[in-house]
């Protein structure tokens, strides 16, 4: 903890408190002016009780702590005794001048010290059935108290932007802006631009000034998902902007400064790909302070059949249908089945079999699972004379809205957002029909490679 002291040292609005292992808590609560610093001196294990007895006395304050490698049960620990944010070590002056400048001017710090009700319906929006998930769950308000960066990895279709949602929500930013956006979807060349928005003028068709989506989240919740995506010269300036807190849109003097917080997702091993240098470290360490990983569905199948009655009382209700319920064969079926894509493929199953079942319990031939062929999806044929007319009608929509959007990816050498506002629909609504059809943009800007 060396660092921390000459850190501390270095920073005149902390010079004040008091550093001896024994001694420094006491002496930040009177001395530091609405601010208390943890560095754990002695490790994290007695820091939890610390945090408690100075959240009785001074419930408002703002607490930083500084850690090196905890456990999530230590981190968890922390939260709930009352941490309002983390730096992980090793971390700059400028880095812990903006924590404690923030800490100590934000008026009411975001943390959130009461309980969350187990009902509380943001909780019960993340449904599940596994033990797995339901610790899952149980952690959700414990991230949600404190506003430190959280990682959430695990397979497409897990549920990462659920968990994110619920994180949101249940925190004190709930009543300030969600904005998601996915790192992938946006051309390399526009990252910061999107981002950090630009000024009129800023480049030959900036007529107008636009806000960027860090601008948009202000005070609330920003949401990067396949953060993995983002090119390595994008992934340097999020680094300046989660170390700094501050930015300036593209072609502006004038520094802005955020008050957001950031919730990562990413379907690969963020960490092995760190290692291999395909992931900045520095940016990894500080977007996995706190983490979340969703397992995939074939780990928890007490997950399936919940899940499915789940969306089958979505999807009566959405298409105005009696409530469904299922068979033992389709159980069955959804149960025998690997689910490549996850919940939201198990989603759009069930969607379909509610639309094409006939009565109120769906049977083993509703449940219509896709051959598991993600990047070479078959045509589908079918038999006009045996299909049901709605069953037809699904089927051709279906393999119109895949060859639609794998024709316009092709235009657009990959590009989505060039994509989507051809389709001119919105790029998320335009990335929600790519999930769906489990299309991957990066095919499309291989092929482009190999025509040039
Ligand atoms: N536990 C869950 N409860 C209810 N709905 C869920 C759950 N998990 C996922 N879903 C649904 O499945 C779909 C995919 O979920 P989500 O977008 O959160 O996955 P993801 O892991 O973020 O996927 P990607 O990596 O492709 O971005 C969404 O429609 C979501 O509502």
């Amino acid at each position: 903890m060396r660092d921390v002291r000459e850190v501390l040292a270095a920073l005149s609005c902390c010079a004040s408190v008091e550093l001896s292992p024994s001694g420094y808590l006491q002496a930040a609560i009177q001395s530091a002016d609405g601010i208390v610093l943890v560095p754990g001196l002695d490790g994290l294990a007695t820091i939890p009780e610390s945090i408690a007895a100075i959240r009785h006395k001074r419930p408002q304050l703002a607490i930083v702590v500084a850690i090196r490698d905890a456990g999530d049960s230590e981190l968890d620990a922390l939260i709930l005794a009352g941490a309002s944010d983390f730096v992980s070590l090793p971390a700059s002056v400028s880095e812990w001048r903006v924590r404690l400048h923030r800490a100590l001017h934000t008026a009411a710090a975001p943390c959130r010290s009461e309980p969350v009700p187990e009902e509380e319906p943001r909780i019960r929006g993340f449904v599940h059935g596994s033990k797995a998930c339901a610790a899952i769950a149980a952690r959700l308000p414990t991230l949600a108290r404190c506003d430190a960066s959280v990682l959430i990895t695990g397979e497409t279709g897990t549920g990462k932007e659920v968990c994110a949602q619920a994180i949101h929500y249940l925190s004190m930013r709930a009543d300030r802006p969600w904005v998601a956006v996915n790192c992938g979807a946006i051309p390399v060349e526009l990252v910061e631009n999107e981002l950090f928005g630009h000024v009129k003028g800023a480049y030959t068709h900036a007529h107008s000034a636009c806000p960027g989506l860090v601008r948009e989240a202000e005070g609330g919740t920003l949401f990067l998902d396949d953060v993995d995506c983002l090119p390595l010269s994008a992934q340097a300036k999020l680094l300046r902007f989660l170390q700094e807190r501050e930015y300036r849109p593209v072609g502006s003097n004038t520094v802005h400064h955020a008050d957001l917080r950031v919730i990562a997702a990413s379907n690969c091993n963020l960490c092995t790909l760190a290692q291999s240098g395909g992931f900045r470290q520095d940016l990894y360490y500080r977007l996995n302070v706190l983490n979340i990983t969703l397992p995939p569905l074939r780990q928890r199948p007490e997950d399936v059949p919940i899940l499915a009655r789940h969306f089958a009382a979505h999807f009566a209700r959405e298409f105005g249908r009696a409530p469904a319920s299922f068979a033992y064969g389709a159980l069955e079926r959804l149960l025998r089945h690997d689910w490549p894509g996850n919940v939201r493929e198990l989603k759009h199953v069930i969607e379909r079999a509610v639309l094409l079942s006939s009565g109120q319990v769906l049977m083993a031939e509703d449940i219509e699972i896709e051959p598991a062929s993600p990047d070479l999806p078959l045509p589908r044929s079918f038999d006009l004379a045996a299909d049901s007319f709605r069953a037809a009608k699904q089927r051709v929509v279906e393999d119109f809205e895949r060859g639609y959007v794998e024709h316009l990816l092709a235009a657009h050498a990959g590009n989505v957002t060039h994509a989507a506002m051809a389709a001119k629909k919105d790029r998320r609504a335009f990335f929600e029909l790519m999930r769906k059809h489990r299309i991957e943009p990066k095919r499309f800007r291989a092929f482009e490679s190999q025509l040039t």
